[in-house]
């Protein structure tokens, strides 16, 4: 049950809801796309809006440069600054850094969106909005919940520290660099790692995530020339990348699932007997989940074969194909050059290089067999490894007693398919506890067409991080108490 403290925290949240959510509504209309060039500028935007709002926290911020990237075809394109920020620095006091990422994945109306992805809209208590969920509204919370003890003139038990970027979706490009560059001075007095930036594995039950799977991504070419050709003119009598390209695809994965990639599965992690019992002691309504994605029939039929084949085996999805005519309508065209985009989710104790060898002999040995004269090339954009906490580490008890608090029942702890590029690299440089603490429920289509999160858990979750600050500052005292007792005798 909550405290006298935590009681007038909740009161002033709750009557501040509809101005929590204005703000949401002007960051989600900011369409701070990180993947496709000519939005670039409005990350930066979004990353600036972001630097004001910590500012009128009274937070000291640093908006760090990142240089710039290269992309294909593409001149040379700046980064958007990394921030880099932080509010008290006393030295009793335990320090927290949030970690989220205010850029979005792509969203156009024409999607098949029933509202405008740029206009967060309220439905039956949901919020829909590209960037509801991923990230936005978990980072707003998270600012929400400072706000609340600076208006209600009360002391923040902790200090804070954040870290917030603009190329997460992009894979957190530059991110990795400042993080080691940074280890010994914005990292050196930080305790705790939060990252908000996934969602619960239920639409009611809260959630503790202790991993994440990793991600290799690949770009395949073939070309077989300069320019398109007319299918009347040339059809038949070429080579056509596309038919390469769809024969390349169509030899990654088998129909149940399986990746063909001869020895992908190597390294994968043995399931020993306790880690089995684990998923069968987890709470998941197999139905629910199932209604959410919309699709009638997964490739598994039981709860414990699904979380496994989400959290600790590797999957290889298939994510699209540049240079493809994809318009409606017929254009009889034979592309010149198409590029196929796919990606594997990694897990323990997979490898990032073994893996991109692995596939790129494969693809090699799959197009010399079809004695194709044109060019194949494959490239690997983005990588990013998996990532395991242990769950004993105090900052979890101190979340799982925030989560009680706020949600009156104890969190399911869980992993998570989907990839935080920069967590693993957090734990192995900075040594210190990373945890994910998700608001969001599972239905909260990241990433999808219906992007939303509820008010009920945008609400709720900014008061979580409310209640965090206190309990990490709780446990902190008795840290403290315990090394006391420790070093007197
Ligand atoms: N909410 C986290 C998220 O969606 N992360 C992306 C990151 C990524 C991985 N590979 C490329 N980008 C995800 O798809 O998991
Ligand atoms: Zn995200
Ligand atoms: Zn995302």
């Amino acid at each position: 049950s909550s405290s006298g403290l935590e009681n007038q925290i909740f009161q002033y949240i709750d009557l501040h809801q509809n101005e929590f959510i204005q703000t949401l509504k002007e960051w989600v209309a900011v369409e701070s796309d990180s993947i496709q060039p000519a939005l670039r500028q409005k990350v930066t935007r979004m990353v600036e809006l972001t630097a004001d709002r910590l500012r009128d926290l009274g937070a000291t911020v640093e908006l760090v440069k990142l240089g710039s990237h290269k992309l294909p075809d593409v001149q040379s394109l700046l980064l958007p600054p990394l921030i880099l920020a932080e509010l008290g620095k006393d030295p009793q006091k335990p320090t927290v850094c949030f970690y989220g990422h205010v850029d979005v994945q792509p969203a156009k109306k024409e999607d098949g969106w029933k509202t405008d992805p740029y206009t967060l809209t309220e439905i039956d208590g949901n919020l829909y909005g590209r960037g509801a969920t991923d990230n936005k509204g978990p980072v707003l919370a998270w600012i929400n919940a400072v706000e609340s003890f600076k208006a209600l003139k009360l002391d923040i038990p902790v200090n804070l520290k954040f870290i917030i970027e603009g190329m997460e979706e992009a894979g957190s490009l530059g991110l990795e660099e400042i993080v080691k560059k940074e280890n010994q001075r914005f990292f050196s007095d930080v305790d705790y790692i939060v990252i908000s930036d996934n969602l619960w594995l239920s639409n009611r039950k809260p959630a503790l995530t202790y991993g994440t799977r990793g991600n290799i991504c690949f770009s395949v070419e073939v070309r077989c020339g300069e320019r398109d050709l007319h299918s009347g003119s040339f059809g038949g009598i070429i080579h056509e990348p596309m038919t390469d390209l769809i024969a390349l695809l169509d030899s990654l994965v088998d129909t149940s699932g399986r990746i063909l990639i001869p020895g992908v599965y190597d390294d994968v992690a043995s399931l020993m007997e306790e880690e089995k019992k684990l998923y069968e002691a987890i709470e998941f309504d197999l139905e629910e989940y199932k209604n959410n994605s919309g699709v009638k029939k997964f490739l598994y039929d039981t709860k414990e074969e699904i979380l496994m084949h989400l959290w600790r085996y590797p999957s290889l999805s298939i994510h699209g194909i540049e240079g493809a005519f994809h318009e409606p309508g017929i254009k009889t065209v034979i592309p010149a050059r198409v590029i196929g985009k796919f990606s594997i989710r990694q897990v323990p104790h997979m490898n990032i290089s073994i893996g991109e060898h692995q596939v790129i002999k494969y693809l090699q040995d799959v197009f010399s067999k079809r004695n194709s004269p044109n060019k194949l090339k494959v490239s690997v954009p983005i990588s990013a490894m998996p990532w395991v906490a242990d769950i004993n580490d105090p900052l979890y008890t101190a979340a799982r007693r925030a989560i009680k608090t706020v949600f009156g029942q104890d969190p399911e702890m869980i992993r998570d398919g989907s990839t935080i590029p920069i967590a693993q690299t957090f734990q192995n440089i900075t040594r210190k506890s990373v945890m994910m603490l998700p608001i969001g429920a599972a239905d909260d289509a990241e990433h999808s067409q219906k992007e939303k999160i509820s008010r009920h858990n945008y609400i709720q979750g900014t008061k979580l991080f409310a209640t965090l600050f206190l309990e990490i500052a709780k446990l902190h005292g008795q840290l403290q108490e315990v090394s006391n007792t420790t070093t007197t005798n």
